[in-house]
């Protein structure tokens, strides 16, 4: 598996908001490694994530992932891709409001045709590894934003998927929990031969990956 952006432009918003995120953007991420995502404040790389995990459509050019370009899939392939395929681990979680920690990852694990029995223990340690073991029963609406995004995380790494895209995940987590989390996401990528991108500003990050992508180079000029 690999996952590889070519010439991709990609605009946002209408009228006086319209911005150019990425302009005819190229680059490769390497397969079973975790790549960082670097670049200033507005650079584009949350809209680099969306993008790879076929959650954006660009305006023109390619997303390869393992060779085959998402924009060729049908809306029902993009789907199968999304649920079956993809991680996702941005900011806001994504959880369902209703459910419990440990109850958000045994739901995931049953739409994609996982026994919840079978997946409980797993569950139950993943959420350990991201320092939830004490939040096991508390709703999402009872935690912390960055609680809400270890979920996700542990989410995202139960399910094992080929492409993981993480936004931000230390942003708001003191340091030591920043340099565990990073470990984690480090070792979890190893261990599957996944694609692992993390946009981030965090230097303890950048420290656990290994590759960084600077998206200051790959727009000299910067965005419109
Ligand atoms: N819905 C939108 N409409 C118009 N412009 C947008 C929209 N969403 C994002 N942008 C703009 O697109 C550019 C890229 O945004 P993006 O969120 O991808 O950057 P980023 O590198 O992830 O930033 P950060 O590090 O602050 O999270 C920014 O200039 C931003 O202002």
């Amino acid at each position: 598996m690999s996952l590889e952006l070519r010439n991709v432009t990609v605009t946002l918003g209408r009228g006086d908001s319209r911005t150019t995120a990425l302009r005819d953007l190229s680059a490769a991420f390497a397969p079973a490694a975790l790549t960082a995502l670097v670049g200033p404040s507005g650079s584009g790389k949350s809209t680099l994530l969306a993008v790879a995990g076929a959650l954006l459509r660009p305006d023109s050019g390619q997303v390869l992932l393992g060779g085959t370009d998402l924009a060729r899939l049908t809306p029902a392939g993009q789907a199968r891709l999304r649920r079956e395929r993809v991680g996702y681990v941005f900011q806001s979680g994504n959880l369902l409001s209703g459910l419990t920690a440990l109850e958000q990852l045994l739901a995931a694990a049953s739409v994609t045709g996982r026994a919840p029995r079978a997946v409980r223990a797993r569950a139950t340690e993943l959420l350990a590894e991201v320092g939830l073991a004490h939040r096991l029963r508390h709703r999402a609406d009872q935690l912390s934003g960055g609680e809400r995004q270890r979920i996700a995380l542990a989410r995202a790494l139960l399910l094992e998927p080929e492409l993981l895209l993480v936004d931000e995940p230390t942003a708001a987590v003191d340091r030591e929990r920043a340099a565990a989390l990073a470990a984690l996401i480090a070792e979890a990528t190893a261990r599957h031969g996944c694609v692992t991108v993390v946009a981030t500003h965090d230097p303890v990050v950048r420290t656990a990956a290994d590759h960084t992508v600077d998206m200051a180079a790959l727009h000299p000029t910067g965005p419109a």
